[in-house]
């Protein structure tokens, strides 16, 4: 592993305390009219993503009712009996398919509260539910993942204008009729607390982390709370004051993740974030989220606009985060 690497890994170490928790602004950015406001919302999205590294898109473009459905459909496979899903498993280091408490981070030790099933569009021969297990989910899940990627692609042409990468530059490192594509359609069960035990509560439904992707796209429903962000740290490397960012409805909450702060030289910031169990007062049912994890094909080169960081493939540099955030089995 080169320095880089490590460094990378170690941001995630000694950070999986509480820590503090403090009140700070998470920027509403307004997506409509996009073609003629882009110059006003690439100032604000590169305000954005160079301080707090998170945002929430309104207006985004992706229809309610899509959302909605996906949403209807993720807890729909859920509620598949475990030998179902069973028949549809992750293949360590594909990001596709279903895990069950499988994945470890670094920063905490132990494994998220969670369940996912991760749609990666050309590695999914043999994973999809049948119509008869879950109608009509494939058919959705396809929609949902093209219009998630195609809301990706117009906030990273904003940055691959300010990078002076010219534009299409990202929509053409994530394209997604090829094999190499590797963006992600995430949907995520954490598991109801409602009767857990105290002990239970110590655990993480996320771990503090970073993502690994260029841009990750977040849809939360509303009274489903826990995410938090932390933008800096303290001189020792701990996490310092956790901010909660709300699960609105009608927003999509963004974040920078390591792939794009490599290609962008560091300006742009992927931050500390983490799921935080329910506190004993709010609402202890089951959580699901679904996220979009834009990262460039597995043959895209990452290289920044003034080369600090040496040049290196997406596939290399997901295979290396991988390996450090899924147990072994
Ligand atoms: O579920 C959430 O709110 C956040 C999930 C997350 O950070 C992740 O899967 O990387
Ligand atoms: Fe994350």
């Amino acid at each position: 592993m080169t320095n880089q690497t490590l460094a990378e890994l170690q941001k995630e170490a000694g950070i999986g305390g509480y820590g503090e928790e403090v009140d700070r602004d998470i920027p509403q950015i307004d997506m409509s009219d996009y073609f003629n406001r882009k110059e006003e919302i690439t100032d604000a999205l590169w305000d954005a993503a160079t301080g707090i590294g998170f945002f929430q898109l309104t207006n985004h473009g992706i229809p309610q009712e899509l959302i909605d459905e996906a949403f209807l459909l993720s807890a729909g496979f859920f509620d598949l009996p475990a030998d179902t899903k069973a028949q549809y498993p992750l293949k360590p280091g594909t990001n596709a398919g279903w895990e069950y408490k499988a994945q470890v981070r670094p920063s905490t030790g132990t494994a998220d509260q969670k369940e996912s099933y991760q749609i990666t569009l050309p590695r999914m021969k043999g994973l999809w539910p049948s119509g008869e297990e879950l109608n009509g989910f494939k058919e959705t899940m396809l929609a949902f993942e093209r219009h998630n990627w195609a809301l990706a692609m117009k906030v990273l042409d904003c940055f691959a204008e300010r990078l002076d990468f010219g534009p299409g530059f990202f929509t053409e490192g994530h394209a997604p009729d090829t094999p190499e594509y590797q963006s992600t359609l995430r949907l995520i069960h954490y598991l109801g607390m409602e009767d857990a035990k105290p002990e239970d509560f110590k655990f993480w439904r996320a771990g503090a982390h970073t993502d690994f992707d260029c841009l990750t796209l977040l849809h939360q429903k509303a009274g489903q709370g826990g995410l938090q962000v932390c933008p800096g740290k303290d001189s020792k490397g701990r996490a310092i004051l956790w901010t909660d960012v709300p699960p609105l409805g009608g927003v999509i909450t963004c974040n920078i993740g390591d792939m794009l702060m490599r290609w962008s030289d560091d300006k742009l910031l992927s931050n500390l974030h983490r799921v935080r169990m329910p506190k004993p007062e709010e609402y202890l049912g089951p959580r699901y989220s679904i996220a979009y994890f834009a990262q460039a094909n597995m043959d895209t080169m990452l290289a920044g606009p003034e080369g600090k960081y040496e040049p290196m493939t997406a596939h290399d540099y997901i295979q290396m985060r991988l390996g450090a955030n899924f147990a072994k089995k």
